[in-house]
């Protein structure tokens, strides 16, 4: 098995017409640079649909931890007595653009190619319409395969890679997707709800210490004041006490002296009504 050289690819392309659209520019180091089609679906996508570029439209973000599905904007025309291989430039794998899904193409096959693709990386890695992202190489096998041998209608994928399948995207939106970004991503989302939950703790804590503060305030007051209550009810006894002592003492006195003023004030009655009969007789 050898590898085609660039006058080779370039001859094959004359001959058997193996890439749709063809620019001679895209031939490099051995390889045809194949560019990235009008349709991409992304696992972080909102509504869930393939996305259509378009001129208006170029630009693809795969952001980090995140699969996507790159359909190419070229179809490829496999002879049957060759087989290619595929891959990413380097460039963007160098951002940690990983390609999942194989790197061959059979013998016989004729269509688009989808790329299965994750972002690894730590940053968002753009793509854009037309750019020539994914390079093939043709390389000849020892004896050209049948119909039946080469791929064929018995194949999944045979004549079927000019749109991305439903069926992809189905199984890529089916659970969560467990890469180390969203897992940072959701550790970091329940820090911040422990966090936020920590702080108003803190504040509830805070209230509480003030609630306390006052109660006990309204405590001691009221305590206070049972003291001075209960000591004032002593006072105001032991000043009855000395009142009532001392009511009695001038009652007993006015009493020694009453009968006595009484006598007096009788005998001088009588001796004033005795004066004045005598007078008058
Ligand atoms: N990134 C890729 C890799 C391959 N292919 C195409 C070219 C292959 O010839 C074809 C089939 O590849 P496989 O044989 O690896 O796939 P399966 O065995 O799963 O399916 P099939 O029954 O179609 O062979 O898919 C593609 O479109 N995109």
């Amino acid at each position: 098995m050898s590898f085609l050289g660039v006058k080779q690819l370039n001859a094959l392309q004359q001959k058997k017409n193996i890439i749709t659209p063809f620019n001679s520019k895209r031939v490099k180091n051995g390889a045809y640079e194949l560019s990235l089609g009008g349709e991409v679906y992304l696992t972080d996508s909102k509504d869930g649909k393939v996305e259509y570029l378009s001129p208006e439209n170029r630009q693809v973000d795969i952001n980090p931890g995140q699969f996507a599905l790159l359909l190419t904007k070229e179809t490829v025309n496999i002879p049957n007595d060759k087989i290619a291989f595929i891959s990413i430039k380097a460039s963007e794998k160098l951002k940690g653009l990983v390609n999942v899904s194989g790197f061959h193409v059979d013998p016989g096959y004729h269509d688009n190619l989808l790329f299965s693709v994750y972002n690894a990386g730590p940053s968002c890695i753009v793509l854009n319409l037309d750019e020539p992202y994914f390079p093939i190489w043709f390389a000849d096998l020892n004896e050209e395969l049948t119909e039946e041998e080469a791929y064929n209608n018995n194949n999944v994928h045979f004549k079927k890679m000019d749109h991305i399948n439903p069926k992809y995207i189905e199984s890529l939106k089916r659970g969560e997707l467990t890469s180390p970004k969203a897992i940072v991503d959701k550790i970091k989302e329940g820090e911040n709800q422990v966090n936020e939950k920590f702080i108003r703790l803190e504040e509830k804590t805070d209230r509480n210490d003030w609630l306390l503060k006052i109660l006990i305030g309204i405590v001691f007051a009221i305590c206070l004041k049972l003291i001075w209550d209960w000591s004032a009810f002593d006072r105001g006894f032991e000043q009855g006490k000395k009142s009532e002592k001392f009511i009695n003492e001038i009652q007993s006195e006015v009493l020694k002296t009453l009968p006595d003023s009484v006598v007096v004030y009788k005998i001088d009655s009588i001796l004033a009504e005795r004066n004045g009969t005598k007078k008058a007789k």
